[in-house]
């Protein structure tokens, strides 16, 4: 087939404004991403890092030459946690590993009290990761009311106290990484996290609305989404989660809290906004990222590029989520009446 020249110059221009368009993402990037955060030397302070994805925080930051403060409320595992993140200390002559027993749900001055204490120590904070926190998957009538303000006050209140213990001197500095560990059903809300959800997704609020008013001062907040993660919290919740529930986080996979750990510091020292792990992380992120603030100009075209698409697959998720709940109602009524048959023949 003979090639026209009117095809070759449709071609010419289509490609010229490809090239030109990738050319401007990656000139307009630097005016987007902040400078990275070199933890050498920071003071990061990781709340809930006496264990689980918290102390594994700990123990990466130390690798990468950083001081650290983990703040927990049961001492013991605080003084065991400690012990072993120094093991991993690059320099022991130059780093520290500090704790402090708090319990950052209940009240702001104590927690205030703590940082100060803290950054006194240590000095100011580079980085805040608010780790700690706490999960209960039950149906919604089988969930007392208290444990909704019990989730709310640990999940989203913790991490409230203890931003706010540091943002002042942050912003002064202008020099700080916040870190809010959301969870995958802070993204999409699941059967059996009335409770746990609302509080993960109230972090989303809280970030999108906190970025914008610290941009101007170089402070950047990650919010992070972790998908099941094996840690002794994880362990706890699977002895008395609905099978739904189950079913449904374990198709995003389960993870290591130390690789969860790096994905996490390697996206808040660059100033990522939305941090993802895995492959339905990416997904999720991407077709969740709704009003958030863009940290990379490829990012943005990612998501510009695959929002339509990504909504259908969501959908076909979401079709076999709705299908694992309806099995799991079939089998639980089918279990009632075996149980019914058995103690009426008994
Ligand atoms: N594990 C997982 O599958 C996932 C976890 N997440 C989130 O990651 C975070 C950590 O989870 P994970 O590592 O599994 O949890 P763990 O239960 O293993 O660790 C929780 C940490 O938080 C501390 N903590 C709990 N409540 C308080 C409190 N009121 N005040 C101070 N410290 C507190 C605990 O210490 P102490 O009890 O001594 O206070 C502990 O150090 C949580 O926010 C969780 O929602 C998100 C997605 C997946
Ligand atoms: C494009 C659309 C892609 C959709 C992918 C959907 C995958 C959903 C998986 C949800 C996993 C939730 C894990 C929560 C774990 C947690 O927070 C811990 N506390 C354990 O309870």
């Amino acid at each position: 087939m003979q090639f026209f020249p009117i095809e070759s110059g449709a071609v010419m221009i289509a490609l010229a404004v490809f090239v030109g368009f990738v050319i401007m993402i990656f000139m307009l990037s630097p005016l987007i991403s902040p400078r990275p955060m070199k933890l050498n030397g920071s003071h990061v302070l990781v709340t809930g890092g006496s264990s689980g994805i918290g102390k594994a925080v700990a123990v990466e930051a130390v690798k990468q030459g950083a001081l650290v403060t983990i703040i927990a409320r049961n001492e013991q595992r605080l003084l065991q946690a400690k012990k072993e993140i120094e093991q991993h200390m690059r320099d022991k002559d130059r780093q520290k590993v500090l704790c402090i027993s708090v319990d950052i749900s209940k009240d702001f001055s104590a927690v205030e009290k703590a940082v100060q204490q803290a950054q006194e120590k240590l000095g100011p904070v580079d980085m805040l990761v608010n780790c700690a926190g706490t999960s209960f998957a039950s149906r919604f009538e089988d969930i007392p009311v208290d444990e909704f303000k019990q989730q709310m006050e640990v999940n989203y209140y913790g991490s409230i106290h203890a931003t706010k213990a540091v943002i002042s001197t942050m912003k002064y500095r202008r020099r700080g990484r916040i870190v809010l560990v959301s969870s995958q059903a802070g993204q999409i809300g699941l059967y059996g996290f009335t409770a746990y959800s609302a509080s993960k997704f109230a972090l989303r609020g809280f970030a999108e609305a906190l970025q914008m008013e610290v941009k101007p001062y170089n402070v950047y907040l990650t919010i992070t989404f972790p998908p099941d993660t094996d840690t002794p919290g994880f362990q706890t919740e699977q002895t008395f989660k609905p099978k739904e529930t189950k079913l449904i986080s374990e198709t995003a996979g389960l993870y290591q809290p130390d690789y969860v750990a790096k994905r996490i510091l390697q996206d808040a020292s660059v100033g990522t906004f939305l941090s993802y792990i895995g492959l339905d992380g990416y997904l999720l992120a991407s077709a969740t990222c709704g009003m958030s603030p863009l940290t990379s100009m490829t990012e943005g075209m990612q998501q510009v590029l695959t929002m339509g698409l990504f909504r259908v697959i969501a959908l076909f998720y979401l079709g076999s989520f709705d299908r694992m709940v309806a099995r799991c109602a079939v089998e639980r009524e089918k279990e009632m009446k075996e149980k019914q048959d058995r103690e009426s023949r008994d």
